[in-house]
């Protein structure tokens, strides 16, 4: 059997190559060799989260793996079926001895996909970290990722049983994706229209009431210098451990846009206001619809459309161009990531009209 060959250390070099070359395999049937995995990172190889992301895949699609460990560098993945809608628990603590805060919002975008073209209804229930550095927050794939997914024609819903936190994670939640789909629509967004709100919660874990609210006091004070009014709530949660983050969603006329900033020890609420709101102004100036991190997260999606979608986004990032890079590999959609005006890009999906194909022996 011949595999398809993926250079993990392609461009970013991270983990995002392995979850988008998973969720391809599985939605066409491809059998894929992943060589030099995470080659760019400090620890290189499959970590708490991507190994779960793995597992999770070979579970939908009965796939026969090899090298599925921690810090394995190469992994074989060969589907054995069409993707099967169904009841899942993915757990990312499950993962590694003593546990993991790894990122389940990236999981979920992994499995994401697969289902919403599978037949019939799923339900997944995530466990492990909501809120987590380097990753898309819960409230931004609640608030962005999906609504604009739901745009392009896949209905899922997610809700938060219990927010998790780096160091410790734990928390969860609950995603449930309709399916059914036989391809997406493409998305249009080269222009936003105008802004009409944002929006916004400041969340605080396991520490006093008075945090949330500076954070969301500060952002308000900073947007409104700039002429922008923001409904902000403060919440208080309850999580494994402690923790702090402001999330953003600018509402434009064709797209949304979402900013994080989490707090730590030792970094004022303030500065975290601060932070998010410097993201959202940098965006609102540069014009762009796409906000840099949906840009490279809508690239999957948007390959599993018969039509071409085009978008403006704030900046390329190497995490677009490498995403472009993998959907290029499995031949499935062309992406054309071209810099326009003042810095930012412009993307061109070329879909593909014969829809996705399910190539399983
Ligand atoms: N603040 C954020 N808001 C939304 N998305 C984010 C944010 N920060 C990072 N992301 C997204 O998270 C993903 C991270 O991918 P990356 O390849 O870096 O993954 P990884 O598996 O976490 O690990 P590693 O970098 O350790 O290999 C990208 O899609 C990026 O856009």
């Amino acid at each position: 059997m011949t595999l398809l060959r993926i250079d993990g250390s392609y461009g970013e070099g991270g983990g995002q190559i392995i979850r988008t070359a998973l969720s391809l395999a599985a939605l066409t049937g491809t059998a894929v060799r992943l060589e030099n995995i995470r080659a760019r990172r400090r620890k290189p190889g499959l970590a708490a989260q991507h190994l779960t992301a793995v597992k999770a895949v070979a579970l939908l699609c009965d796939a026969r793996i090899g090298g599925a460990e921690l810090g394995s560098q190469t992994l074989e993945f060969i589907p054995g079926r069409p993707v099967r809608a169904g009841d899942y628990t993915l757990d990312v603590g499950e993962a590694r001895e003593g546990g993991s805060a790894g990122a389940v919002m990236l999981v979920l975008q992994t499995v994401l996909p697969p289902l919403a073209l599978a037949e019939g209804a799923s339900t997944v229930s995530l466990r492990g970290g909501t809120h987590v550095p380097m990753s898309p927050p819960f409230d931004y794939v609640r608030e962005v990722w999906l609504p604009t997914l739901a745009r392009m024609g896949v209905r899922a819903e997610l809700s938060l049983v219990r927010s998790g936190w780096y160091p410790v994670g734990k928390g969860e939640v609950r995603l449930v994706v309709a399916g059914g789909r036989r391809s997406l629509e493409a998305l249009k967004a080269r222009h936003r229209g105008t802004l009409q709100a944002v929006t916004g919660r400041a969340l605080a874990a396991n520490l006093p009431a008075h945090i949330p609210e500076r954070m969301a006091a500060r952002a308000r004070a900073v947007l409104a210098d700039a002429g922008i009014a923001a409904a902000i709530e403060p919440a208080v949660l309850q999580a494994a451990c402690a923790g702090a983050g402001l999330f953003l969603t600018a509402r434009y006329d064709h797209c949304l846009a979402g900013f994080t900033a989490l707090g730590r020890r030792g970094k004022s609420a303030e500065r975290v206001a601060e932070e998010a709101c410097g993201a959202l102004l940098a965006h609102h100036r540069s014009g762009a619809a796409l906000d840099q991190h949906l840009a490279d997260q809508i690239v999957l999606p948007a390959a599993l459309c018969r039509e071409e979608s085009l978008f403006s986004v704030e900046r390329i990032t190497p995490h677009l161009t490498t995403n472009a890079w993998v959907v290029d590999r499995f031949g499935l959609a062309r992406v054309d990531v071209r810099l326009a005006e003042c810095g930012t890009g412009l993307v061109r999906i070329h879909g593909n009209p014969a829809g996705v194909c399910h190539a399983h022996p």
